[in-house]
């Protein structure tokens, strides 16, 4: 693969390696010391595999153009694969690739039942179990107006489920998003410059060059002779990362779990309540991601509080006397937290080993240490932990409904606040090492310890 990149035109080769790692796996060593910022790495257009790649290519690109509607870039690219993967000549280049690609993905889509349940209960898990019909359902069609109609090229009895499954994976876990100037999405696999393991240590470091057509890989921090070169994936949580990429990181401070708010549409007052959504950058059928950062944005209760309005709210909305940024009153702004919490509450319970639970199976060594149980029990911990911690955040602004203290705003903004007892009227310090929450004071801080430790490490590797 070396030798066809460097006879295409690509830079940087010669100082780097592949080599095995602790964690990441193999990935791209360095020979010599880079600066943060030094160009370490570009691969030539002409070595990327693209959509415009593929329609062009005198042998698929006609079987590509016949499809009607076209395939999706992720089938398209994962088509791509599959046919450079079965030419016994030519595409030497892409060949050698393809060759250097890993045989097998750790993804969710390939765990079986036992390691997939370690994570019930997470949008992991639903997610996967929908992935898994789509792509049966989309290999099918593949099959029909693909494979069938061009046997010589693309024979079925060499492309199973399996070898599509494998494309996808490829796709997912190699390929790079770019937007370009025009506005448009452009999905490249780019040899060599896919061997390069994720770090949420650097920034994004990777570019794609409109101009040239080539793709460059900067340094992300400064390497010493020896060290291994990372690029960002991207600020990806646990759920995702298993599912895409086969991987996860423990405590990762990019955890994220989607809540799906939907309204009926024979709910009274449906389509006005539509439109009020609509001007808030919300949908009758929303996901939120809660995150580390922000368990409990604002459009979740605003989504809520739109969803309650009754006549007579929709009646002082229209004349601008009622505003859903702010609660409607104070009986249904409870109402509105009793849901949220009951609902945070149930979303836990549905999980299938509950937090502290999974966490002493995990120091236990239940799951063998990177395998697949291990991961998912890994998502599982990430999604109940952002869980938690809104629910924590809606009782905190429950009791402050309730009992009229008026501190609702500031437990929104919770900087403005003591995290640990909600006093905001004394000086307050601010946590040295995360410096993301303030305490009144150190009993404050000791008592709110064991609670704040996991985020207070994530949110400090971030900063
Ligand atoms: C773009 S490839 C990188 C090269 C890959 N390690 C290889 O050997 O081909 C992405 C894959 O590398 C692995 N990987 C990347 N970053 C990782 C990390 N921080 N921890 C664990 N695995 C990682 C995952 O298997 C992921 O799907």
């Amino acid at each position: 693969m070396e030798d066809w990149l460097n006879e295409s035109g690509a830079a940087g080769l010669n100082d780097l390696e592949l080599a095995e790692f602790p964690v990441t796996g193999r990935g791209v060593r360095t020979r010599r010391r880079f600066q943060q910022g030094e160009r370490i790495l570009t691969i030539p257009g002409d070595s990327l595999w693209t959509v415009e790649h593929a329609d062009s290519d005198p042998l698929l690109g006609p079987v590509l153009r016949s499809v009607q509607p076209p395939l999706s870039v992720e089938d398209t690219l994962a088509v791509y694969l599959l046919f450079v993967r079965l030419r016994e000549h030519g595409y030497e280049g892409p060949r050698s690739h393809v060759a250097a690609m890993p045989a097998r993905y750790s993804s969710s889509i390939f765990f079986n039942e036992d390691e997939l349940e370690v994570c019930a209960g997470t949008s992991l898990y639903t997610i996967t179990k929908q992935l898994e019909e789509r792509i049966e359902d989309d290999y099918r069609v593949l099959v029909m107006r693909v494979f069938t109609q061009h046997p010589d090229l693309l024979p079925l009895a060499k492309i199973s489920i399996q070898d599509y499954k494998w494309a996808l994976c490829t796709v997912w876990s190699r390929a790079m998003d770019f937007v370009l100037p025009n506005g448009k999405p452009l999905r490249v696999l780019a040899p060599f410059a896919d061997m390069i393991n994720h770090s949420p240590e650097v920034k994004q470091c990777h570019a794609y060059d409109p101009s040239s057509g080539n793709l460059s890989v900067l340094a992300g921090k400064d390497y010493e002779i020896g060290d291994q070169i990372y690029i960002s994936y991207g600020s990806i949580p646990n759920n995702r990362l298993l599912r895409l990429y086969g991987f996860v990181i423990p405590e990762n401070p990019n955890d994220s779990y989607d809540l799906v708010l939907s309204t009926h549409p024979m709910a009274p007052f449906y389509e006005q309540k539509q439109k009020l959504w609509a001007s808030a950058g919300l949908d009758s059928a929303s996901t939120i991601p809660l995150t580390l950062i922000d368990p409990l944005p604002k459009s979740v209760l605003r989504y809520l509080r739109i969803q309650r309005l009754d006549a007579s709210d929709l009646a002082a909305i229209a004349l601008q006397k009622l505003d859903t940024n702010e609660k409607i009153s104070n009986s249904k702004e409870v109402e509105i937290l009793q849901f949220l919490v009951e609902s945070i509450s149930a979303l836990l319970d549905g999980f299938n080993t509950p937090f502290e639970k999974l966490q002493k199976q995990l120091a236990k060594g239940v799951y063998p240490l990177g395998g697949n149980a291990w991961a998912a029990a890994h998502v599982s911990l990430s999604e109940q932990r952002v869980l938690m911690l809104a629910k924590k955040r809606a009782e905190n602004l429950l009791e402050a409904v309730e009992s009229g203290s008026g501190n609702e705003r500031s437990l929104l903004s919770p900087l403005a606040r003591c995290v640990n007892c909600g006093k905001d009227s004394v000086p307050l310090m601010l946590c040295g090492r995360c410096k993301g929450v303030r305490y009144c004071g150190r009993a404050c801080q000791v008592a709110h310890h064991k609670e704040h430790k996991v985020i207070c490490q994530a949110m400090a590797k971030m900063r």
